[in-house]
């Protein structure tokens, strides 16, 4: 197993954020991190790239207690793609993209010619080329978004945590994203709330509800209609993908008047 959640607490300020959370991430899966705002997804992976230490439980890394390894080590084997990922310095795509080799390198070691074409070949599949020389904050936010999964590819970690990674991109670059996480053989925890990508790509999902895990298993078993119900609050019909077979979800939207009663 490359990544285990095991019993996560996360306690602030009195508040649960998340409650005794466990969830297993084979070697080389995808799974999808799901559940409405504020049910504690975000509070979750931060505790997996370490910006947060859980009050209680532990993050296994291939067997490795992450608590225990030295910043560079967990680094190596943890890339994330994080809400605020951004950098407000101007430097290039290609030097932003560079920086993922950073915890491989010591000082202002140079890059080798196989990291650089590392970098070369990130870039390549993310669309970047043609921008490689551009400065960052020149970019619309897809594009930011872009570097920014390069740059974490070139991390050459064993696991790869994304939050929200489709956030700014357009349908033709999020189906690519998602594609190229499922071709990427790495172990991947992603939040997405795109119910319908979420149940195309991941290997298994986990449904967080007020900071608890509420259901965990392949999306055919998760994706319900009750479970969408009792935990979005939504009605939607579940029907098989016509060529995939993955559950999708057909939303019902109700009119409703301004006071808040349907017409
Ligand atoms: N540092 C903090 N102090 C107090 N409360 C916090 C803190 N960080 C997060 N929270 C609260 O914890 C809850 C869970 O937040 P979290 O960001 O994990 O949710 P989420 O599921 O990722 O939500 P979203 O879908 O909106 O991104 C929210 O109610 C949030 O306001």
């Amino acid at each position: 197993m490359d990544l285990r959640l095991d019993g996560l607490t996360v306690t602030i300020d009195g508040a649960d954020l998340v409650r005794d959370l466990s969830l297993d991430v084979a070697d080389g899966a995808v799974v999808g991190l799901i559940g409405p705002n504020g049910s504690g997804k975000s509070t979750a992976l931060r505790c997996v790239y370490r910006a947060l230490r859980p009050t209680h439980g532990t993050v296994w890394i291939g067997g490795d207690d992450l608590a225990g390894l030295g910043r560079r080590d967990g680094a190596r084997r943890v890339a994330a793609l994080t809400q605020q990922g951004g950098s407000d310095l101007d430097f290039t795509v290609e030097e932003v993209v560079a920086l993922g080799r950073a915890p491989h390198k010591h000082g202002n070691e140079p890059l080798t010619a196989r990291e650089h074409e590392l970098c070369r070949r990130a870039m390549e599949r993310l669309d970047l080329l043609h921008l490689a020389g551009r400065g960052v904050l020149s970019l619309s936010g897809g594009e930011r978004q872009r570097v920014l999964v390069a740059r974490a590819l070139v991390q050459e970690p064993r696991v790869l945590v994304l939050d929200e990674p489709t956030n700014h991109l357009d349908v033709r670059h999020q189906i690519e994203l998602l594609a190229m996480l499922r071709g990427a053989d790495l172990t991947v925890l992603v939040v997405l709330h795109d119910l319908n990508l979420a149940a195309a790509v991941c290997d298994r999902l986990g449904v967080l509800s007020g900071g608890r895990l509420v259901a965990a298993g392949p999306p055919a078993d998760v994706l319900t209609e009750a479970l969408v119900r009792d935990v979005f609050g939504v009605a939607a019909t579940v029907v098989p993908h016509p060529l995939s077979g993955a559950p999708q979800l057909l939303y019902t939207v109700t009119d409703t008047t301004p006071e808040g009663t349907p017409r």
